[in-house]
């Protein structure tokens, strides 16, 4: 814990200054305490570790995601200003673009991962997570993230985009690269990297209109740039957008839910007794342990939030998961209720930049809590969950369970 002091910012109250470092591994192995000095100290804080401004309250996050005049993308959404330093990567077309670049092929991935088109997923989906919890719970005990959270994604999403079989073990290592980089070039950038060239060249392989499947996602963003609204460049680019973000957040999203459920055995006994409320349990557990903890936004002019004023040119830091856990927006925020209603929640961001592959990740945590509340009567830990640090997503790397079967 530090101390706090304040500086002016010009006009305006005194702004208070934290020197916490958010991206420390003190930090994400117990962020609920910062998050709630941070809310308490101000609506908008500076951060002097990285001299970044930063909100952690709900209504000055939502703000500044919906503002994305005021707040653009641009300049990246990681602590790396664009403007003044050479990304890791080139930036994606969507994440790390503002309007009009933005726009249409915004539109274009919206018609790809449609509600129609996600819709028809469901029914293999469902196959693959009752095959699997089938076997799961039949052993009794099982590792919720080793066995279930890693192994599920990994076994649809890639089929669904229709990439090759050979390589797939390249793709949760490229998402912690892609959730690394958003970070400080700390260890965790660092160790991310270390195998960056080889990883990307897989990844720049996979992207190749001639590698995807038919029937795939990857070949619906191609078909895309014959009809001449994107090109064939940034259908590569667009496809590369869905294997960074399409993976690792539902990994970390479903070992985030079930360890979540497994310490809340009231919260679980509703589930198995009325399966319909998975739905509902999953996007409670993305609000209550948020997969994805921060984006970074970069002002394009003065601007006034929660009745601070700040600079053109400056980067401020949101926190998600600490907005996701306000008083001031959310009855006990700190408690897991399968029932509340979360809508105004931002773990899948808000606004432009808003998850374009949330109703994938909505079936995927849909589609694994119905086959296990069919079939588990309770979920018991066996051990506490293992953090898995990473300077942008909050999750486990072990979650061991008992199931009493139904
Ligand atoms: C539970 C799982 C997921 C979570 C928590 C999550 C979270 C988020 C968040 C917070 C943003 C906003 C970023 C910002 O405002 O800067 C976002 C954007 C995005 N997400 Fe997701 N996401 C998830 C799953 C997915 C999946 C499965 C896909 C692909 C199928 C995906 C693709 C994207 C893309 C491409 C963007 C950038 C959209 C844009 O900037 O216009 N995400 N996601
Ligand atoms: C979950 C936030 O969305 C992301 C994350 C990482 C990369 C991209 C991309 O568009 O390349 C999008």
């Amino acid at each position: 814990m530090t101390s706090g002091t304040t500086t002016s910012s010009g006009p305006g109250p005194s702004v208070p200054v934290l020197d916490d470092d958010p991206f420390s591994r003190s930090f994400l192995a117990d962020p609920y305490p910062r998050h709630e000095r941070m809310r308490e100290a101000g609506p908008v804080i500076r951060l002097s570790h990285y001299g970044i401004w930063a909100s952690a309250r709900h209504e000055q996050v939502f703000a500044a995601l919906t503002d994305w005049r005021a707040f653009s993308s641009a300049s990246g959404v990681g602590l790396a200003d664009f403007r003044k330093e050479k990304p890791w990567r080139v930036p994606s077309l969507l994440l790390e673009a503002d309007p009009p670049d933005h726009t249409r092929v915004r539109e274009v991935m919206t018609e790809v991962l449609s509600s129609r088109r996600v819709r028809g997923l469901r029914e293999e989906f469902a196959a693959a997570a009752e095959a699997l919890v089938g076997d799961l719970v039949e052993r009794g005990t099982f590792d919720a993230v080793r066995d279930l959270a890693e192994v599920f994604p990994l076994r649809v999403f890639p089929d669904a985009l229709g990439l090759p079989e050979q390589g797939r073990e390249n793709l949760m290592p490229y998402g912690g690269m892609a959730f690394n980089g958003f970070g400080p070039r700390n260890d965790l950038f660092h160790e991310a990297m270390a195998d960056a060239a080889r990883i990307q060249e897989w990844i720049n392989e996979a992207c190749r209109r001639e590698n995807l499947a038919a029937g795939g996602l990857g070949q619906d963003i191609w078909a895309f740039a014959d009809t001449g609204r994107i090109t064939p460049e940034q259908a590569a680019m667009l496809v590369r957008s869905l294997l960074s973000a399409g993976i690792d957040t539902t990994v970390y999203a479903i070992g985030n839910a079930l360890a979540a459920l497994a310490a809340h055995p009231g919260q679980w006994a509703r589930v198995h007794e009325n399966p319909a409320l998975a739905k509902l349990a999953f996007e409670e557990a993305i609000r209550f342990e948020s997969p994805v903890q921060t984006f970074f936004r970069t002002t394009t002019r003065t601007v006034d939030l929660g009745g601070v004023r700040i600079g053109p040119g400056e980067k401020i830091l949101l926190f998600l998961g600490a907005a996701n856990r306000d008083p001031r927006k959310w009855i006990n925020p700190h408690t897991l209720d399968v029932t509340r209603r979360t809508a105004g929640h931002v773990g899948f961001g808000t606004g432009i930049h808003g998850c374009v592959g949330q109703q994938v990740a909505r079936l995927e945590g849909d589609v694994v809590l119905t086959a296990l509340a069919r079939r588990a009567a309770t979920l018991t830990p066996t051990a506490a969950p293992e953090p898995r640090p990473n300077n942008t997503l909050r999750g486990f790397s072990s979650a061991p369970i008992r199931v009493e079967k139904a």
